[in-house]
């Protein structure tokens, strides 16, 4: 028996050479005692943390590579983590995700980008007046909420200017959650809807997300008292406040939670958003899509949902429910800044 017979002929083809005999993992070490983080903001190259009941300053291991890193991803940290002033820690790795929320290409960048990780919950604010409402913007959040597997909540402001109902008529049949909240800026007058909100938040991570002056923050200022002083909070290693930046960023609710904040971010990729797996969101209907032709838009002729919601088979609400879902799934198309003329 030669000395080579014990070889199978995949090793045989390994050529040992000096740099590539060594197993990667012991180029890269494990970072065996690195802290479970979480992302709550992000300005230039720094991010915040929150490592147990203290804020960490870190910066990204060369390692990770061009790997993203956005707000509410979960880290590993080595290094300084104590929070101090002039403390900077490094990020090592990364956790898998458990949803991605995407922002829409625009003209200065052609790439669809994750600008939030893990999140549970898009709340998606809407004032019912002063600015009129945009039913097409709202659907387009709930096809990205939907695809990012987030759960939608409608949150109505200024229910003092104008009733809720019509908007609540339009987005009853999908069964989105909603609250209705009527809030004195000032913080001095009569709340309503706010405790209804905090209930919604309470442990989960929320997206918020909504056009400028619709109140979203005032609604956030109500939930997350502390954020008016975060916002002048100056962090000691970039010399920066959050005030200067326009990325998301994490704001802990009392009582267990995170609101998202996203300012800046007008609108969401659904470049990508498949409507073969967005019929999962709807149950009753998905059952229907079986007898669906291959790659069926449902939004085509041969579509098989409109006999099966005519069978009754989804319910008395089977009709203006395949009409709200076509209505998102066109939504998914056109115009992605959402002109106000078009009201859907
Ligand atoms: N009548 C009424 N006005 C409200 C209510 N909530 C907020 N406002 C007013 O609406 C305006 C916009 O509120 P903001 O909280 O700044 O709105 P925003 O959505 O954060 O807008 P940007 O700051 O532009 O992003 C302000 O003048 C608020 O005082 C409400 O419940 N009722
Ligand atoms: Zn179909």
């Amino acid at each position: 028996m030669s000395r080579y017979d014990h070889l199978d002929e995949s090793s045989v083809r390994v050529r040992p050479s000096r740099r590539g005999s060594r197993p990667r993992t012991k180029e890269r070490p494990a970072h065996e005692n690195a802290e479970e983080a979480l992302v709550i903001g992000v300005d230039r190259g720094r991010y915040t943390t929150r490592l147990d009941d203290r804020q960490v300053t870190a910066m990204r291991a060369r390692e990770l590579g061009r790997k993203s890193i956005v707000v509410g991803d979960r880290v590993g940290l080595v290094g300084d983590s104590s929070g101090g002033p002039d403390s900077l820690a490094r990020i090592v790795r990364v956790l898998p995700r458990t949803s991605v929320l995407r922002r829409s290409a625009d003209d200065t960048d052609r790439v669809e980008r994750v600008i939030v990780a893990n999140a549970d919950q898009m709340v998606i604010v809407t004032a019912l007046a002063n600015p009129e409402p945009r039913p097409r913007m709202i659907d387009r959040c709930l096809v990205a909420a939907y695809d990012a597997g987030l759960e939608p909540l409608l949150v109505l402001t200024k229910s003092d200017l104008a009733p809720a109902e019509p908007l609540l008529e339009i987005y009853g049949p999908l069964d989105v959650a909603s609250v209705t909240t009527s809030l004195d800026p000032s913080g001095e007058g009569p709340a309503e809807g706010v405790e209804q909100v905090l209930e919604h938040l309470r442990d989960r991570v929320s997206v918020f997300v909504g056009h400028s002056g619709v109140g979203k923050s005032t609604l956030v200022n109500a939930v997350v008292p502390a954020a008016r002083r975060a916002v002048g909070v100056v962090n000691d290693v970039t010399g920066r406040g959050r005030h200067t930046s326009t990325s998301a960023v994490a704001l802990e609710v009392p009582g267990g939670g995170w609101v998202v904040d996203t300012p800046g971010v007008r609108s969401f990729g659904l470049g990508h958003v498949d409507p073969g797996t967005f019929i999962e969101h709807f149950p009753d209907l998905a059952r229907g899509a079986e007898q669906c032709p291959r790659g069926c838009s449902h939004d085509e002729p041969e579509c098989a949902l409109d006999a099966w919601v005519a069978a009754g088979r989804a319910g008395a609400s089977g009709v203006v429910r395949l009409e709200s879902l076509r209505r998102l799934l066109r939504s998914r198309t056109g115009d992605s800044t959402d002109s106000s003329t078009t009201h859907a």
